[in-house]
């Protein structure tokens, strides 16, 4: 294995040993404290641009399993571990890291200290870094200017596509994919819900034409806030007034859409330990997380309220609309990988869909 560095855009850097893909690679630097689920979230479409930092020490350990997959391909922009894997074991195994990530054209670095890097990343807040093959003691320009840009344009689907359950159609869904994670629409049909995933740029009109008994809005990657054109198509769907459930930049765009704001976070929260307090009941959920923007508290309209909150930081972690049969959640209750305690929150949509179609 070759060295490799990464540079960071405060001039901090690190030597490494090169695996995956060679080259050179720019991102902004997150870091994810989940102890596993790496397949997950390498190919979680949330991670679009970023250079992802695993803090848990040792990486791949069941190898790659795809049935394990979010979507068909890795997003992450780079990957960065303590030390990966070589001799992975698990009866699913179908192979190594190393090869995964060479396959898919994504730049690894390891053998760096991951807990210095992530020290700096808390301390300082985001930032971007590149990880680059010989280091000639300057900081290249490029890292500095780096923005995550037409991040949902790039990762929605181009066509629609329909996911039926097993028995019954129960219920129907729309669900926009700004970047999905393929665990919500199995949540969905697992439900007994016929899931119809359109793309991020879908008009209300056609939505009309598919007449469901539930929207369901996405995770997805990039800055919230950029996606103008959709938070102006879902004014319009809100006024249909359908059950609508949000997941994570879903729930940011559903905010925006009824005139709150969104914020970009220090360092974000991404891992699968984030304590939530559900406002209504004082209860603490351990719950899966990637994101680096929130909803903010206090820029909530009228008709809409925060029903859960980070234990840790008291950002806004799930917005109730009281007016609209609609809520949505910054966390992931499909998890994938992390803790399964808030997937009840499926159940209360399909509840809420079962409601409005009996009235
Ligand atoms: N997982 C997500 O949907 C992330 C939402 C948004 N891109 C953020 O970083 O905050």
């Amino acid at each position: 294995m070759h060295k490799a560095y990464l540079i960071l855009e405060n001039g901090t850097v690190f030597e490494g040993k090169s695996f995956g893909a060679e080259g050179e690679a720019v991102g902004e630097i997150v870091f994810t404290t989940a102890m596993t689920g790496y397949l997950e979230t390498l190919t979680d479409p949330s991670y679009y641009g970023q250079i992802v930092v695993q803090t848990f020490p040792l990486i791949g350990n069941y190898g790659v399993i795809p049935s394990d997959f979010e979507s068909d391909c890795p997003h992450v922009k780079a990957y960065i571990v303590r030390q990966w894997c070589q001799e992975p074991s698990n009866f699913r195994c179908e192979g190594d890291l190393d090869i995964f990530l060479r396959k898919n054209g994504i730049v690894g670095l390891y053998g760096i200290d991951t807990r210095h890097l992530t020290r700096i990343v808390r301390e300082h807040g985001v930032m971007n870094g590149k990880i680059v093959a010989s280091y000639d003691g300057t900081v290249p320009e490029e890292i500095k200017g780096y923005r995550i840009i037409d991040a949902v344009k790039n990762t929605t689907c181009d066509k629609e596509e329909v996911f039926s359950p097993e028995g019954e159609v129960k219920r129907r869904v729309v669900l926009y994919d700004f970047g999905a994670k393929a665990n919500i629409c199995r949540c969905l049909v697992k439900r007994g819900c016929e899931v119809t995933v359109v793309p991020a740029y879908t008009k209300v009109e056609r939505v009309k034409e598919i007449a469901p008994d539930g929207i369901m809005l996405s995770n997805g990657p990039g800055d919230p806030a950029e996606n103008t054109e959709i938070i102006e198509e879902l004014k319009k769907i809100a006024e249909l007034k359908l059950p609508t459930f949000g997941i994570c930049l879903g729930h940011q765009l559903l905010a925006l859409a009824h005139g709150a704001k969104t914020e970009k976070l220090k360092y974000g929260h991404r891992g699968a330990n984030q304590p939530c307090k559900e406002i209504a009941t004082g209860r603490v959920y351990i719950t899966s997380q990637n994101h680096g923007y929130a909803v903010v508290n206090d820029s909530l309209p009228a008709g809409a309220e925060v029903s859960f909150v980070n234990a840790n930081d008291g950002t806004c972690e799930g917005v109730c609309y009281t007016d609209e049969p609609a809520f949505s959640v910054q966390f992931h209750p499909e998890a994938c990988g992390g803790p399964l305690d808030t997937g009840f929150l499926f159940d209360r949509f399909v509840e809420l869909m079962d409601e409005y179609k009996n009235v």
